[in-house]
């Protein structure tokens, strides 16, 4: 990214926002907001994926593994690399791989929706429609396993802990339009 004569920002190459976090953090709800207020397109790399293989996520990970879906998890989000201008909200595991994260940081600026398992739950409308959530002890450790992951990847990070959508989607639209990225 340049600053163009008139003191506008120009973006060379891929400019995407990437919005990482937590499962049930808000990323895909906010990715979508944005896109419709500020006339972005929006992807979300799960539906990719479910798009490439033909079946849900769940689906994926029981017939075919983690690791099959892992795959095609990078290989939609190194595809990319190929648009312009995106909004990508990710699966709750991207940053589980570093090759994920120097693609993101490669193709644009990454968000983290900072938050703990508390607000995930409360965002979470049907506990019990996400098998890939666990138990709270098991999404409780594997969110601690995560933290320092999430916050490695993050160029931006908003704090989402007891806020609505609109509240995160108001102040991550601020942030992402003072720098000139939206
Ligand atoms: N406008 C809304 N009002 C209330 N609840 C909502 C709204 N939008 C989304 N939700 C609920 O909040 C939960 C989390 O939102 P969202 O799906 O955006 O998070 P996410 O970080 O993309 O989660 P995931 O890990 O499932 O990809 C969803 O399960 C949904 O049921
Ligand atoms: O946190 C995770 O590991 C995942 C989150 C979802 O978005 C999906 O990408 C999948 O269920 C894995
Ligand atoms: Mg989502």
């Amino acid at each position: 990214m340049v600053s163009g004569d008139a003191g506008y920002v120009v973006h060379e190459g891929c400019d995407h926002i990437f919005f990482v976090g937590f499962l049930g953090a808000g990323k895909s709800t906010l990715a979508r907001n944005l896109g419709s207020l500020f006339h972005r397109s929006h992807v979300d790399t799960d539906r990719l994926v479910e798009r490439l293989l033909g079946k849900s996520v769940s689906e994926v990970f029981a017939e075919d593994g983690e690791g099959a879906f892992r795959d095609a998890e990078t290989g939609e989000l190194a595809a990319l690399a190929r648009r312009k201008s995106l909004l990508v909200s990710c699966g709750g595991g991207i940053v589980e791989r570093s090759k994920n994260c120097g693609l993101m940081h490669e193709m644009g600026v990454v968000v983290y929706l900072e938050g703990d398992l508390a607000d995930s739950l409360r965002q979470i409308r049907c506990p019990e429609r996400r098998p890939d959530l666990g138990s709270n002890a098991h999404a409780a450790a594997v969110l601690t396993r995560r933290r320092p992951l999430y916050e490695e990847a993050a160029d931006i990070t908003v704090d989402i802990r007891n806020k609505t959508f609109e509240q995160v989607a108001l102040e991550s639209g601020g942030l992402l339009w003072e720098r000139g990225l939206l």
